[in-house]
């Protein structure tokens, strides 16, 4: 998204009268804040303005000397099929309209329409081509999904694949000035991405954060949209909203399922209009930022008990990356045990310590419900405490035990596949549990406390098990 012309691409504006074309510039501009506009007083320079490949829409007149609209239309359904073109007609003539519809042209208008709906009609097709150039740079990502920024992903440690996918697509999108809405639950890492796709859409702005949660509708307002003074008792000087914080920028509205019904409709006004008006004031200002939200919630099963508005709901997820949670990544556990390990000691200004053996593979058993951040707790709350240069086990088993406790017996990870489905054989039972005792005791070299937890089962559970092995 450009910082300061809207939209990215040109329009150009084509009528043989040069003072109709001055106006309607006007017009757009200052009732829709469309700047980045050309015209073109003679039909016969229109194909050579457009092979420049600047322009995506056009707003064209039918009745011009040597090329006329319908010509033009034809010529450039046939050599730009990607440019949309609204016709704007001096004739109300609907069997013209109909051909011209046919004949590739987005929509019709005539000169006498009323302004507003063909402002609107304007702002219809400026969406439809941003959609459509979103889409053409998605499909080019699919035929290379490599990451062409990586730096720019740094921050989040992980070697999954599906995150890998995510930051090819945030990177597909990151210039689109339509919304992009992340989801995943609590502490997967959706700012890290929002703080990506900042940075990828080259922006020159800030990137401004918003928390709407707990937000009531006008303290929402007042943030978003600021007043002016004397808006209301107090307001005693005058303040610049979020929204005008992040021009240029992008505008990162978290907890954005918290977001009452009334403040939903104020957010939806802002993206389709792409105006607000401060408390107190009628003068619009313009959103000029992209706008990033998040949630943890299910935004789909709200929308279908109404408690999440379904227009805003499509609005908003025009662009849409979900984070899957860490037991969905296993892999990322030993990388961001590592990251974790090391930073933590940095920041603790001790030597990084050497995690016991099998510790990765114990964290690997547990579901992780605050995902990467209590992860992150558990490391930096270990560090903390530890003494000797081998990291000790214990707090790490009891930060896992204090949660499923807190949790309930629901907290724990319920088996992902039957193991035996392929066995023409089955094993006896007790012939079962001695080689999982037997693979638990392996893997946690030698550690009971571990290999109980890798079965499930308590430490003198296991231990009398192994106990009556060795008897036998
Ligand atoms: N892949 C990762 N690599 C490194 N750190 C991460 C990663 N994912 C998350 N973190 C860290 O975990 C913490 C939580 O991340 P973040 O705030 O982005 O999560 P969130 O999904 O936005 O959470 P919430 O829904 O609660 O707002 C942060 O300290 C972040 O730096």
């Amino acid at each position: 998204m450009s910082e300061t012309v809207y939209p990215d691409f040109g329009i150009l504006l084509v009528d043989d009268e040069p003072d109709w074309l001055g106006s309607l510039a006007l017009t757009l501009e200052s009732c829709a804040g469309i700047c980045n506009i050309a015209t073109c007083c003679d039909s016969r320079q229109v194909m050579a303005i457009l092979d420049e490949g600047r322009i995506g829409l056009v707003l064209l007149d039918l009745t011009m000397p040597h090329l006329s609209g319908e010509d033009l239309l034809e010529l450039i359904a046939e050599r730009h099929p990607e440019i949309t073109v609204i016709v704007v007609s001096g004739l109300n003539q609907v069997e013209t309209a109909v051909r011209c519809m046919k004949r590739g042209a987005f929509d019709y208008f005539v000169k006498t329409d009323d302004e507003d709906r063909m402002i609107g009609g304007v702002l219809r097709g400026v969406h439809m081509q941003e959609l459509q150039r979103d889409h053409r740079e998605m499909a080019s990502r699919f035929c290379s999904p490599e990451i062409r920024h990586p730096e720019v992903f740094d921050a989040i440690v992980t070697g999954d694949r599906a995150m890998q996918a995510i930051f090819a697509y945030v990177e597909a999108v990151a210039k689109s000035p339509q919304p992009l809405l992340i989801t995943g639950e609590s502490g997967v890492g959706k700012e890290l991405i929002a703080r990506a796709a900042h940075r990828l859409s080259g922006c020159r702005g800030k990137l401004v954060t918003v928390n709407v949660a707990g937000l009531d509708d006008t303290v929402f307002a007042d943030t978003l949209f600021g007043h002016v003074r004397g808006a209301f008792t107090g307001a005693e000087q005058v303040r610049r909203g979020m929204v005008e914080e992040a021009a240029d920028g992008t505008l990162f509205l978290d907890e954005i399922g918290d977001l009452s019904i009334s403040s939903q409709v104020k957010l939806l006004r802002l993206l389709q209009e792409g105006e607000y008006f401060p408390l107190g004031s009628d003068l619009p200002k313009r959103l000029k930022a992209r706008v990033i939200v998040a949630t943890h919630q299910n935004l789909s099963a709200k929308e279908g008990t109404g408690a999440f508005r379904r227009d805003l709901y499509f609005r908003l997820r025009t662009h849409h990356v979900h984070v899957p949670p860490l037991r969905e990544r296993r892999g990322d556990i030993p990388l961001l045990l590592d990251h974790f390990l090391e930073e933590a000691a940095r920041a603790l200004g001790k030597k990084k310590p050497t995690p016991p053996k099998g510790l990765a593979q114990f964290l690997a058993t547990y579901g992780f419900p605050g995902n990467v951040r209590e992860l992150k707790a558990m490391v930096y709350d270990a560090v903390s405490v530890h003494r000797d240069r081998m990291l000790s086990m214990d707090s790490f088993v009891k930060a896992v035990e204090r949660s499923q406790a807190e949790a309930g017996p629901a907290a724990v990870t319920p088996p992902k596949e039957n193991p035996f489905a392929g066995f023409d054989e089955l094993p006896t039972f007790s012939d079962a549990a001695a080689f999982l005792v037997m693979e638990a005791m392996n893997r946690a070299n030698g550690n009971q406390t571990l290999a109980a937890r890798l079965l499930g089962i308590s430490q003198p559970a296991l231990s009398k098990r192994l106990k009556m092995r060795q008897s036998i």
